[in-house]
């Protein structure tokens, strides 16, 4: 039996494959429409929606199961869809303790839903991407209009609700000029835990209209970066001017994803997020007709694993293809990041973002490579203080009250 399934896996749904009511510039995810040319429909079936639930709650090896509702956009299912996914849970929960997380864009969230939310426990991850003029540039509807105003007000929604949110914020080549800005806002905006997703994609040259025209790692035809794209050390700058104002005042009272996980890995202990573990490979996607991805960032035809309509997802995840993705994750790396002095926090992050070559040529380098070593870097004597107090049962918070070199 392999080791990381005995601690359990994750499925992403996207009961609403690409579907959206917006039309974010840099979504990665809109274009997978084509994958099902002739689909009269991208709303997930009841009969697919059951047999998810019931394989996934009793293929889960632990005692707690996470249902994660993603997209395109699930708002758009309505909220019968969910409400039948919850007597669905309890229908096969065999005792298990059940969570669901729902990530959405926020724009139709109404008093309905948010009580819903609420009433059921829901986590709800919200997609803001800083004040309003970083937030529009590129989180438009189809009519290519801002949707800050509307975000905003959902978020308010969830307050009054008060149902539990954090916030996703993509870091994109405008946003990332403006690290305290966005930082500042999202306290304003009450978020307690922020998730920051660096934009690297690469945009293919001479496509039909039916290929997938951002790309995988490894393609290797003409291609170009994606101008939304964040560049590499100014991501790694925009992580530094939000941590120096973090560990001044904010440790213990907000958290952001990247730096629990530095501290996590500091600390000898899982990151908590995929990208800075040291294999993956064990968090899969499942699209509105059953078909499951190796992940979330590979959904393209050819890491397809199965259905989930007639294959179980234990033999979907021991597949050799699917065993060999979460392990190349280590083993595929370039020998710089095998020998490079942050390898422990980095870990070479996404292989969806490995694109680039090494300054020996060897190709597999993080794209990102540039902006992480200026972070860790700048970050280690501090993630070191605070591991040494958690070690002797003390607050990492304690690094308020330190001047460290
Ligand atoms: C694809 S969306 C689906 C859920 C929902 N529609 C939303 O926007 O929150 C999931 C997350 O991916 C982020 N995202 C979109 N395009 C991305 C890209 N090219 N790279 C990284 N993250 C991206 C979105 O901002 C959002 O936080
Ligand atoms: S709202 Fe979400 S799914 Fe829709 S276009 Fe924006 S990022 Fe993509
Ligand atoms: S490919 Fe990237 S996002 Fe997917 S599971 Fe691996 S580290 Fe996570
Ligand atoms: S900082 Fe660069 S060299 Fe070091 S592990 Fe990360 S991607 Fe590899």
């Amino acid at each position: 039996m392999n080791t990381r399934l005995l601690s359990g896996f994750n499925l992403l749904a996207k009961p609403t494959g690409a579907v959206c009511n917006l039309d974010c510039a840099y979504c990665y995810y809109l274009e997978k429409e084509k994958m099902y040319p002739g689909a009269s429909s991208f709303r997930m079936s009841d009969e697919t929606l059951e047999t998810f639930t019931r394989k996934y709650i009793h293929e889960q090896p632990g005692a707690e199961v996470t249902f994660v509702w993603q997209g395109g956009e699930p708002t758009l299912l309505g909220l019968d869809f969910f409400k039948n996914a919850l007597l669905l849970q309890k229908k096969y929960g065999s005792g298990k303790i059940i969570h669901n997380s729902f990530q959405t864009n926020g724009v139709l969230l109404n008093d309905e839903w948010c009580k819903f939310f609420k009433d059921y426990n829901f986590l709800v991850g919200i997609s803001i991407d800083g004040p309003e003029k970083l937030h529009d540039v590129y989180r438009i509807n189809k009519g290519s209009q801002g949707t800050f105003a509307k975000v905003m007000r959902g978020i308010e929604l969830l307050k009054k609700h008060q149902v539990e949110f954090n916030t996703l914020t993509v870091v994109n080549n405008v946003n990332a000029k403006k690290p305290l800005e966005v930082y500042t806002f999202l306290k304003q905006v009450g978020s307690g835990y922020m998730q920051f997703i660096p934009i690297a994609e690469r945009i293919a040259g001479n496509c039909s209209p039916s290929d997938l025209t951002l790309i995988l790692p490894e393609y290797e035809g003409q291609s170009e970066l994606a101008p939304w794209s964040v560049n590499p050390l100014e991501y790694g700058k925009f992580l530094v001017a939000i941590f120096n104002e973090w560990v001044k005042r904010d440790v213990g009272r907000y958290f952001v994803q990247i730096f629990d996980a530095t501290l996590a890995n500091e600390a000898g202990m899982p990151a908590g997020v995929c990208v800075f573990n040291e294999r993956c490979g064990d968090a899969l996607a499942v699209e509105h007709n059953g078909d499951v991805f190796s992940c979330d960032h590979f959904v393209y035809p050819e890491y397809k694993i199965g259905n989930i309509n007639n294959t179980s997802l234990k033999k979907m995840l021991l597949l050799p293809e699917q065993q060999k993705f979460g392990n190349d994750k280590y083993d595929s790396l370039p020998r710089q990041c095998k020998e490079c002095d942050v390898y422990r926090y980095c870990r070479g992050e996404c292989p969806k973002n490995r694109f680039t070559n090494t300054k020996m040529g060897e190709a597999g380098l993080n794209y990102l490579c540039d902006g992480y070593k200026l972070f860790f870097r700048h970050v280690k004597p501090h993630m070191k203080f605070m591991a040494n107090e958690l070690a002797h049962e003390r607050s990492p918070a304690n690094i308020m009250y330190q001047r460290i070199r």
